[in-house]
């Protein structure tokens, strides 16, 4: 069995503090789509910033598509991310004078795979970075506009085409729906999905909402998976 995430005897603790994460074990199989539930503060982003490289946990290993982070040098683990993982995060990470449109094609310029999948599909970078927008709900002419202009929601939908542009294998996002109210972002996710699934890319997404786990594979509770939250662990 392939997995996409593979986490062994993971722990993690913030400068002088308690250990935030313990987590025995987990995995999310190639071609799932995985809900992470958990409340505020028990650890979601600290687990994704370790998924990101972010951090480097303290203890244990993370492997992301067979491949260990912690065998990486800090160059490669950067360029590893930019070629197989999308990432939507909380902040979103645009640059802001740039146009929506230009912040979308900023994930091939950084990745010659992601260039090469694009190509592959027949279709150019700026083609396709449309049509998400596009399907996203963004005009042509908010495309256009620099994404400092846009609004919180609209900047949400740019990070989120510019993470599934190049067909990465793993798709992690972080909370990405908090802006939205109930009935766009059920939109928002189930196009996110679907545009996922053509794709070929494994799911990850983060929330503190329960009621999202409907549409996904698998919903798997925080608590469940990590000790240091308090609980034991069932997987
Ligand atoms: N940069 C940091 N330095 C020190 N402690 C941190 C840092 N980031 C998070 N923490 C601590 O780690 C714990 C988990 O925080 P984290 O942000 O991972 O939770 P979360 O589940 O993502 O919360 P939320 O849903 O509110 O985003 C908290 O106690 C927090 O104070």
């Amino acid at each position: 069995m392939a997995y996409a995430i593979e986490i062994d005897h993971l722990a993690f603790a913030w400068q002088g503090g308690q250990l935030t994460l313990d987590i025995p074990h987990w995995q999310v199989e190639t071609g799932e789509s995985v809900l992470l539930r958990g409340p505020s503060g028990s650890g979601k982003s600290t687990l994704l910033s370790l998924l990101a490289g972010v951090n480097l946990a303290q203890q244990g290993n993370v492997s992301l598509l067979d491949q260990s982070l912690s065998n990486l040098s800090g160059r490669k683990r950067d360029r590893f991310r930019a070629d197989h993982i999308g990432y939507i995060f909380q902040q979103f990470n645009l640059l802001p004078y740039l146009s929506a449109l230009d912040n979308v094609l900023l994930a091939t310029q950084f990745s010659p795979k992601r260039r090469q999948r694009v190509a592959e599909s027949g279709q150019s970078a700026e083609q396709l970075a449309i049509q998400y927008l596009q399907r996203l709900g963004l005009s042509a002419s908010q495309q256009q506009q620099a994404a400092a202009n846009l609004s919180v929601g609209q900047q949400q939908r740019v990070a989120a085409a510019r993470a599934l542009l190049g067909a990465p294998e793993l798709l992690i996002a972080d909370e990405p729906t908090s802006a939205l109210d109930s009935d766009r972002r059920d939109d928002f996710i189930k196009l996110l999905l679907e545009l996922s699934e053509q794709n070929n890319t494994t799911v990850l997404f983060v929330t503190h909402d329960a009621s999202l786990g409907q549409y996904f594979n698998r919903h798997v509770e925080l608590s469940d998976i990590n000790r240091a939250a308090g609980g034991s662990p069932h997987a």
